[in-house]
């Protein structure tokens, strides 16, 4: 093959693909038994996608006339694919480390709420905040997420709770998809809180009226993409039947359904997902056996969040009951000004140590799983011939290393590649 590409990481000592038939999520023995070439090369074309991956022999034969704009040899390397982070709120003004404090002294996430704190005094700040100075903050926040190794990360909006600043959010968020080297999935959380001095039924009234047209007038004119919509489903939030009638408009309107569910009280939001035809649902901490069993049929993958069940000190979501009964489950950070965490190699230590499971389910679950709870599975989350070229080039001879070594994915990492670009080149040879 004589022609040009864009990247070829030649000589990894293990290239982990995840799974290689195609798969949109993989559950049970796909979680388990992940597809990894052991001294294996990969390139990526110039069109930013994957055009061969396997034994480094054969790659070399095949590509023996080919050039490469650069060339990375990973022998003593690994290469996996890009994190998929499938839940943040990233766009927001005031940091909450007061209440970091509060509830260290034995607060609890309702408490806070109720008493005007946590997402209230986001709002407010939110609201305050010019769209220059969200965007700021914004892009040192993905810059930081993609150093950890995400390339593909869902963002919502949800700290205006009326028009006005959803929209700010929401085109903030438009604006880094624009202009940054990593993927978004963008997502309207207009229902994230009851805003204050309105009632469950004013707000979702609001949401039906005014908010959701406006969008859909917005998304039909291109100036506005939005992929998914999302309601926090709570005691004391959104109830089943308002959240039921929001994500039903959000589907009319053509967006994915990926919402807030059964976090702090059973509320039957699995139930309610899985009649909805969700593609995903977060938190499930208190999520039921018949909540479990209906989202295994409607293969709607349960997004656990590990940070915040550790922040809050919640009951551990039954990531085992879930992966047993064979629903589709990934991971995400839960990054908020609650949850302050941008890394997806911690998150997969805590989904490990505090949900029990393997490593290879973590990985799973933060790449193919992530990206299928995202709608993105048939072009992310493995390293499949026609899928992006993002990965992660990492400086140890056991992929394992990126979870096992507790915050150490700044050294681990040597590159972060997006579409065959390296957007991160972490300098520094490491000895371990
Ligand atoms: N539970 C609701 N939403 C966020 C927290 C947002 C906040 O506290 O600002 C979550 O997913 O953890
Ligand atoms: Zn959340």
């Amino acid at each position: 093959m004589s022609s040009k590409h864009r990247l070829l990481v030649k000589n990894a000592t293990q290239v982990v693909v995840i799974c290689n038939h195609g798969e949109k999520f993989v559950t049970k023995h796909g979680m388990q038994k992940l597809s990894v070439i052991e001294n294996g090369s990969i390139v990526i074309g110039s069109d930013g996608l994957i055009k061969a991956v396997g034994p480094s022999e054969i790659i070399r034969v095949q590509f023996s006339e080919a050039s490469f704009d650069k060339v990375i040899d990973a022998t003593g390397m690994c290469v996996l694919p890009g994190l998929v982070d499938a839940h943040t709120h990233p766009v927001w003004a005031g940091d909450r480390v007061h209440e970091f404090a509060m509830k260290l002294a034995g607060a609890t996430y309702m408490d806070v709420h109720r008493a005007g704190g946590g997402i209230h005094f986001t709002v407010e700040h939110t609201r305050a905040a010019r769209s220059a100075e969200l965007l700021a903050s914004l892009s040192n926040r993905l810059v930081r997420m993609q150093r950890a190794g995400t390339t593909l990360v869902e963002c919502k909006s949800g700290y205006g709770l009326e028009l006005q600043t959803e929209l700010k959010m929401l085109e903030v968020i438009e604006e880094a998809r624009r202009t940054l080297p990593i993927n978004i999935s963008s997502t309207y959380c207009g229902a994230h809180a009851v805003p204050k001095g309105k009632t469950v039924a004013e707000a979702t009234q609001d949401i039906l009226q005014v908010q959701l047209p406006r969008l859909e007038e917005l998304m039909s004119a291109g100036t506005l993409r939005v992929d998914n919509i999302d309601v926090f489903c709570e005691q004391g939030v959104f109830d089943l039947s308002s959240t039921c009638s929001i994500l039903q408009a959000g589907k009319d309107m053509g967006l994915n359904i990926n919402f807030h569910g059964d976090e702090l009280h059973p509320m039957n939001s699995a139930q309610l997902g899985a009649q909805l035809g969700a593609l995903a649902i977060s938190h499930l901490e208190e999520v039921t056996d018949e909540g479990i069993a209906a989202m295994a049929t409607s293969r709607t993958a349960a997004v656990l969040l590990p940070t915040t069940a550790y922040i809050l000190r919640l009951p551990q979501p039954r990531a085992r009951d879930m992966l047993d009964a064979g629903v589709v489950v990934a991971l995400g950070s839960d990054f908020n000004p609650n949850a302050y965490c941008c890394s997806m190699p911690i998150v997969m230590h805590l989904a490990c140590v505090n949900m029990r499971m393997s490593m290879p389910e973590a990985l799973a679950a933060a790449t193919i799983n992530a990206a299928y709870a995202l709608g993105r599975s048939h072009t992310h989350g493995s390293l499949e011939v026609n899928k992006h070229g993002d990965l992660l080039v990492l400086d140890t001879t056991r992929w394992e290393h990126l979870i096992y070594q507790l915050g150490g994915h700044q050294e681990l990492i040597r590159y972060v590649v997006v579409k065959g670009n390296v957007v991160h080149d972490n300098d520094k040879t490491l000895h371990l």
